[in-house]
């Protein structure tokens, strides 16, 4: 059984109060009877107003015994371990780099950095814009457009992979992709061109997007359905992506444990969102495909943690996981290094029903055209 204390979306939700009141940990503990009271008190559906006490005590995952584990005073960063997740969490979003560095050491790859920015980005967002609006803003925010749906009538439609095309600047293994950028130029180029979905980089520091990018193509006109494509750690950042037009949102397994994921996944549900849900081993596999609700999972070629690209990655986890995968109905996103009809072809063997494609091409001087090179024939919506 699962610890309650896994949950980093209750470690990241607090970590700030944590952090404003000199807490050094990363465990801040509600009460027990304020979480078992939440959930005698309220046992319907929890509406976006409700606090994270009280959606978590809903949560058909919570019950006695993960309480006890809760209270065991293990740290967060344990359970996460435990559950084989390498990344770490700072949970101080008000010190200074050198005073994590003291306490944990350097990051140990650029995922661990990128998620230690991450937490203090959140934080600053939340001081600046509270959940409550943020909230508020989603409800907003015009209809979320389907996603799941629009991969899977692509795929029928063309038989092969559905496109979800990237708008993408640069990343931190390759550098600056394109130099003229123009986020609404590309997203209209790949629209036209028979891309089912896109995906907008929000991330700022290492991927070069924003979420001026996102909404500046949801308001250009583009009919896609739109990914927020962040490394999203807390809910709050949900919140931000559908009230600037998202439909779906990355939740990448190796930062997130099974109960975030859990409850990042209700959050979505009630936002009328996708989620997208990535792994990149075996071990992430497994924990994903035990979680209810799961329809769309992308495996990524490349490793978040190493930069290297595989494709066999794909091949090799569906061999594995193939029957399952399918037994669920759920749809498989093969993601990064694609570059030919040959790379799409032989993932779509594997078994993928849709393809996140980025640098191939945003690379290419019109992404739109690059498309039909990239599968050897034009899509058709
Ligand atoms: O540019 P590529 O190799 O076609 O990859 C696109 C996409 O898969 C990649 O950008 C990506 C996949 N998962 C991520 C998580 C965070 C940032 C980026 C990514």
């Amino acid at each position: 059984m699962e610890s309650f204390l896994a949950s980093r979306s209750v470690r990241s939700s607090f970590a700030a109060a944590a952090a404003v009141a000199g807490s050094r940990g990363c465990s801040p503990r509600p009460s027990r009877v304020a979480i078992l009271g939440g959930a005698r008190a309220r046992p319907l559906r929890a509406g976006p107003k409700d606090s994270i006490l009280e959606v978590l005590a809903q949560d058909d995952m919570l019950n006695a015994t993960e309480l006890v584990q809760w209270e065991n005073g293990k740290s967060v960063n344990d359970i996460a371990a435990s559950q084989g997740i390498r990344i770490r969490r700072h949970c101080r979003p008000t010190a200074s780099l050198k005073e994590i560095e003291e306490e944990l050491g350097a990051p140990l790859n650029i995922l661990e950095k990128i998620i230690w920015d991450k937490e203090i980005e959140v934080a600053e967002g939340l001081a600046k814009k509270p959940l409550k609006e943020l909230i508020e803003a989603a409800a907003k925010s015009p209809p979320t457009r389907d996603f799941y749906g629009a991969l899977e009538a692509a795929y029928k439609c063309n038989g092969v992979p559905a496109l979800i095309a990237e708008v993408k600047k640069a990343s931190p293994s390759r550098g600056v992709l394109r130099e003229n950028f123009n986020p609404v130029e590309i997203a209209n180029a790949y629209e036209k061109n028979g891309a089912a979905c896109l995906s907008i980089l929000t991330d700022e520091k290492y991927f070069q997007g924003s979420f001026e990018n996102l909404e500046k193509v949801r308001a250009s006109g583009v009919k896609c359905p739109l990914l927020c494509k962040e490394f999203v750690i807390d809910k709050w950042q949900i919140y931000n992506a559908r009230s600037k037009g998202a439909d779906a949102i990355l939740l990448i397994a190796a930062v997130l444990t099974d109960l975030d994921i859990k409850y990042f996944l209700r959050i979505c549900k009630e936002l009328g969102m996708t989620a997208l849900i990535e792994v990149h081993d075996e071990k992430e596999m497994e924990r994903v495909l035990k979680i209810n609700g799961v329809k769309l999972i992308g495996i990524n070629n490349r490793s978040l943690e190493t930069f290297v690209v595989d494709t066999s990655n794909t091949k090799m986890l569906l061999e594995k996981h193939g029957d399952s995968i399918r037994e669920k109905g759920i749809l498989v996103v093969g993601e990064s290094g694609l570059f030919t009809p040959d790379d799409v072809a032989y993932v779509q063997n594997a078994g993928v029903s849709a393809v996140l494609v980025g640098e191939s091409l945003v690379k290419q001087e019109d992404p739109g055209r690059a498309i039909t090179g990239l599968f050897g024939k034009e899509l058709l919506h």
